[in-house]
């Protein structure tokens, strides 16, 4: 039916949001990135704990699951009518691998085998926010540090100001978050397909 990828910096609420969404859109499917395929499994175990030298590598990494995961899971899931919304997608390399140094042409070329979602929703919320709400939840992760998120949001929201993409206040509570992207999601995404099925 479609396909939907939430985006944001770590602690900006993203996993909270799409469980709401689940309850709140019809025939949902959720997944994430990095995906729990063999690829996903290297990053999450490996290079997110700082195994990896060079952020070139982080990106050619989340490529690489991304392209797993999308070819087999995103796209049957697409098929079989399923409204999918991905936690994370090439945005985040973007935002991520770019605050790190990779020149984000070559992030887009390395990504050019997935295609783009019919949605790309980012939930803003300040890093110092983020950063509190990650230390109440437990460990921090290789990319989880204030002053680097601070970089990762700047890219996110040029990245939105470039494609367009809607920029929702996550410093909210999550009903109102949530209600709004949902909100987003049918306007831009479930009405046009409903007009279309009217013919
Ligand atoms: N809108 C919100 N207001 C306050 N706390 C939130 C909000 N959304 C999520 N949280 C809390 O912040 C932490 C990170 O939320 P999470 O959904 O895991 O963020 P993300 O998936 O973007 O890293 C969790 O402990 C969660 O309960
Ligand atoms: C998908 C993706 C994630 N990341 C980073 C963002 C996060 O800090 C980290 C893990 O993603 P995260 O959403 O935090 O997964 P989990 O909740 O399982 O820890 O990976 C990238 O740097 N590039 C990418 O392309």
């Amino acid at each position: 039916m479609a396909f939907v990828a939430v985006e944001g910096i770590d602690g900006s609420g993203k996993s909270t949001v799409i469980q709401l969404l689940a309850k709140l859109l019809p025939k949902v499917y959720v997944t994430k990135e990095p995906s729990d395929g063999p690829v996903g499994r290297l990053i999450k175990e490996w290079a997110l704990k700082g195994g990896s030298v060079d952020p070139h590598v982080d990106a050619l990494l989340f490529a690489a699951d991304r392209i797993e995961h999308y070819k087999r899971e995103v796209e049957p899931k697409i098929r079989e009518g399923y409204l999918v919304i991905s936690e994370r997608y090439v945005e985040s390399s973007i935002a991520y691998q770019g605050a790190a140094g990779v020149p984000i042409d070559f992030i887009k070329y390395i990504n050019k085998l997935v295609p783009r979602p019919d949605l790309t929703v980012i939930l803003d919320v300040d890093p110092e926010v983020a950063e509190a709400r990650i230390r109440r939840r437990g460990h921090v992760e290789k990319y989880e540090y204030v002053q680097f998120l601070r970089r990762v949001r700047e890219i996110y929201l040029t990245r939105a100001a470039e494609e367009g993409h809607p920029v929702v206040d996550a410093s909210r509570s999550p009903e109102e978050v949530a209600a709004d992207v949902a909100e987003i999601i049918h306007r831009s995404v479930i009405e046009p397909r409903g007009r279309q099925s009217l013919g």
